[in-house]
């Protein structure tokens, strides 16, 4: 495979979310890499029409043996169980959704993609077929047997990482823990230098509790747990600011000082950086032994075929993932 062309695929996502729009207004994009749509090509010709995408012809011969066109959109054709209906989804399409997922990863694994970028999914739904999911990027370490998986969403000019990612907040604090902290910031540090050439990153690390615990008196996570594991790690030369209170480390004052921030849970961190740059962020899986990015919203089922759904968060995540395949290190 050409080291400057990768071949990309793009997983679909819930097929009566926004997904499927979202990867045919990639008609009009067009991008340094290869496309390939993992999708059911009915559903990409009805939601097309739905739309007024003219389609005449879809590439369905992805040639791995050939090198990537850049530019080209393909598909991969998949076959949902069930009928969809935009905006109404059904347990009876889990199977369809973790085909894809199943078809990118090993697809990836075997290098005849370069990465893989994922459109949206509501995991309860998935749930709901019976099946335990909580996350792309828990199902992604659990598949490819990785040992510390990091999420970290990203705009052209912030990142945010997560030490927790998809957990009921009744359990988070018991999460943290020094090993789990500990891996976390080794991933974050390893893959900012494996994929975006950071070589001794700064890591802004947000506190757990209001004003990062007030010397133990709002608790005790800083002083046991966070201040510990930041000072083993910095003896070994890490750059580490904090623990700092959450609240004021999302100011420009400290945030031009970070390559980026660490927060302890998922909505901690995220609705800054969604305040900041929703629709134009990517989520990044780090420590994958793959290439992995996605959009940084979900199936907006209000908006599935009705023309309106924004792509931009789609574009960011396929520019991430050509930058990072062509970035590796
Ligand atoms: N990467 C993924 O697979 C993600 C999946 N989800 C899943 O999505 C489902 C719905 O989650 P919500 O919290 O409702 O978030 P959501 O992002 O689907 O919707 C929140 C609001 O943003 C709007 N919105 C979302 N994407 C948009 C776009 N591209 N253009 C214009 N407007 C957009 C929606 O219309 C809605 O008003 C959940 O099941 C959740 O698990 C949520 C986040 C990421
Ligand atoms: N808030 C991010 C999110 O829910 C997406 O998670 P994942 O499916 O990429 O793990």
């Amino acid at each position: 495979m050409s080291a400057r062309t990768p071949r990309l695929i793009i997983t679909s996502g819930e097929p009566a979310g926004i997904g499927p729009d979202l990867c045919i207004s990639l008609i009009n994009h067009s991008f340094p890499a290869e496309l390939v749509v993992a999708i059911d090509p009915n559903l990409f010709a009805e939601r097309a029409a739905q739309l007024n995408y003219p389609i005449t012809k879809l590439i369905t011969n992805i040639a791995i043996n050939e090198p990537p066109t850049p530019g080209a959109l393909k598909i991969l054709p998949l076959k949902t169980p069930h009928p969809v209906v935009p905006g109404q989804p059904t347990p009876d399409n889990a199977s369809y959704i973790l085909e894809q997922l199943n078809t990118a990863i090993s697809g990836c694994q075997q290098g005849i993609f370069s990465g893989m970028v994922t459109a949206p999914i509501n995991k309860s739904i998935i749930n709901e077929a019976g099946i335990a999911f909580s996350g792309h990027t828990e199902y992604l370490a659990q598949q490819t047997l990785s040992q510390q998986v990091v999420m970290m969403l990203a705009t052209k000019d912030m990142k945010v990482a997560l030490v927790t990612t998809h957990h009921p907040l009744r359990q988070v604090a018991n999460l943290i823990t020094p090993a789990l902290l500990e891996q976390v910031i080794r991933t974050l540090n390893k893959d900012l230098t494996r994929y975006f050439g950071l070589q001794k990153p700064t890591i802004l690390v947000c506190g757990l509790n209001p004003h990062a615990g007030e010397n133990g008196y709002l608790g005790r996570e800083e002083l046991d747990i966070i201040n510990p594991t930041l000072n083993k790690l910095k003896k070994e030369g890490l750059t580490l600011v904090g623990p700092l209170p959450a609240d004021t480390l999302f100011t420009p004052k400290h945030l031009k000082t970070a390559d980026v921030v660490l927060a302890m849970y998922h909505d901690q961190g995220l609705p800054v950086l969604k305040f900041h740059g929703f629709g134009k962020a990517a989520n990044i899986t780090l420590g994958l032994p793959i290439i992995r990015t996605s959009v940084d919203h979900g199936t907006a089922l209000d908006l599935a075929g009705s023309g309106k759904a924004s792509s931009g968060s789609l574009m960011t995540a396929i520019e991430y993932a050509i930058y990072m395949t062509q970035n590796k290190q």
